[in-house]
């Protein structure tokens, strides 16, 4: 039987010939999540997105897997797409994605984005307790409180991600919390060559710019670091506009030799 791609679910969308930027989604969430970016990225580039195993109403993983799995898997995707270059842009998991893509093919990786995300997501504990949690009792209890860990109080806009969440099969989240709970790129990150940008939520709870995004930072040779007030860890979805302009304003900056 022919193994299932490990990135089992993507759509493109821009100009077919433009210069692509890959856009990696977070837990829980679909290749939706970049919907707030997709107008103004659209105008000049060529966006492929993908989902994450059992997200997005993608099928479920037929196995465990790693960080490392999952971005050998996009380099697998530009490769059926025969895309030799991209640029990256990732939220929380799809960051890490993004630096382990960095770091395994940086010959696939014209520029990057890090958004709230992390070299390492704390104790693998909780992540363990979480995947088991959700293989229990479903994805549930966790979409129940997502509200709270992904946007600061108040913000009016979080039905539509959290419903991503609920949309979620349960083996597809507690494989992405072991994936989370077994990454660590704190020692690699000095490998990373492709001109990064580190975006963090000033709110953020689960990837705090203390401790998360400056160690991203400080680790990546030469990257720069924007903090944006009023956002927690979506914060592409919460504050769309700073959060887009950055994307493209470092994209246009350090991708010169666009194909
Ligand atoms: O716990 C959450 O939902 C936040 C999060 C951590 C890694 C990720 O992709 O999302």
């Amino acid at each position: 039987m022919t193994p299932r791609p490990r990135i089992p679910q993507h759509r493109l969308d821009g100009p077919p010939d433009a210069p692509v930027v890959v856009l990696g989604p977070s837990l829980g969430t679909s290749m939706d999540l970049w919907l707030p970016q997709l107008p103004a990225l659209t105008r000049t580039w060529r966006v492929l997105r993908y989902d994450l195993p059992g997200h997005g109403g993608a099928p479920p993983p037929d196995g465990p897997f790693t960080v490392e799995d999952l971005a050998d898997g996009v380099a697998e995707l530009l490769d059926r797409l025969e895309i030799g270059e991209a640029a990256y842009a990732g939220v929380s998991l799809g960051g890490a994605v993004g630096t382990a893509l960095a770091l395994r093919a940086p010959e696939r990786v014209a520029s990057l984005v890090l958004c709230c995300t992390s070299p390492r997501f704390g104790d693998p504990g909780p992540w363990r307790e979480r995947a088991a949690l959700v293989r229990r009792e479903g994805v549930g209890p966790v979409a129940d409180t997502a509200a709270d860990r992904w946007f600061t109080p108040g913000f009016t806009g979080a039905e539509p991600y959290v419903a991503m969440l609920r949309a979620t099969d349960p083996e597809g989240y507690a494989g992405c919390c072991d994936a989370l709970a077994a990454f660590d790129a704190t020692a690699r990150l000095g490998g990373v060559s492709a001109p990064t940008l580190v975006i963090a939520g000033a709110q953020d709870g689960p990837t705090p710019p203390h401790g998360h995004a400056d160690r991203l930072a400080a680790g990546i040779p030469g990257a720069g670091l924007t903090v944006v007030d009023g956002a927690g860890h979506l914060a592409n979805a919460e504050r769309p506009e700073p959060v887009t302009e950055a994307i493209i304003g470092h994209f246009d900056r350090t991708w010169k030799g666009r194909q």
